[in-house]
């Protein structure tokens, strides 16, 4: 039988609950036997000066997943020269995994209205099947680039959560705990990242 293999991808600066909440509820509902966290490299469509560098949003992104079994993560986008392209990394891991793989991309609903502007859009249907996932303040529609056969809506218990909060949070001497994974917490603390 095909494994299906769930990918998560983000900039993840830093990792946060809904990240996990997501990935766990899509592998639940979708019957994925693991989903692979990818951290973008060089995530072109935010302002590159203030994101966090690649090494240290991958390493915070292997300490939130540690726990969970289903989950692993992947280096390829971080270790990818150039812009990160969303299309290059599911070609990539089709050609790694061959035929005997279905690929499903998790997003959240804010990915539903700027997807026509990822790099080759209309490619992207065809190499994946994609998940949307509610998200607070986003409307949870269909996809007329993708096709409605290559989209699965999926309504997740929403929280007010995005890495702009955390980072917010932080620099404000607010605490974080329970909204990051404990060992994320821990080295945000100890590399003293967010500040400002
Ligand atoms: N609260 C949330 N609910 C649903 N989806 C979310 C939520 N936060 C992030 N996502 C989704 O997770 C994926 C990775 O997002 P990303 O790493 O940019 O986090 P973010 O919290 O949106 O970051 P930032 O606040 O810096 O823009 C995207 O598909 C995004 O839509
Ligand atoms: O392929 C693209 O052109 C593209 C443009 C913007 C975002 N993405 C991907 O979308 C995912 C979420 O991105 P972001 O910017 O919300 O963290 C992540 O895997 C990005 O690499 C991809």
């Amino acid at each position: 039988m095909a494994v299906r293999l769930g990918i998560m991808g983000g900039t993840f600066d830093p990792i946060h609950n809904v990240h996990l909440l997501k990935a766990s509820e899509a592998a639940y509902r979708l019957g994925l036997d693991e989903v692979l966290f990818v951290p973008a490299g060089r995530p072109w469509q935010k302002d590159l000066l203030r994101v966090s560098g690649a090494e240290e949003r991958y390493v915070m992104t292997r300490l939130a997943v540690a726990a969970d079994p289903r989950f692993s993560v992947s280096r390829m986008e971080v270790d990818r020269a150039g812009p990160t392209y969303a299309v290059d990394t599911l070609r990539e891991l089709r050609r790694l995994h061959g035929p005997c793989v279905q690929l499903f991309f998790i997003a959240g609903a804010d990915v539903l209205a700027s997807i026509a502007t990822w790099r080759e859009a209309r490619s992207l249907g065809e190499l994946a099947h994609f998940v949307f996932c509610s998200r607070p303040g986003y409307e949870l529609g269909g996809s007329s680039l993708l096709g409605r056969e290559r989209v699965t809506l999926l309504h997740v218990p929403v929280w007010e959560i995005s890495s702009t909060v955390i980072r917010q949070r932080v620099s404000r001497v607010q605490s974080i705990r329970y909204l990051v994974p404990d060992p994320v917490v821990d080295y945000i603390t100890e590399r003293g990242l967010y500040r400002e």
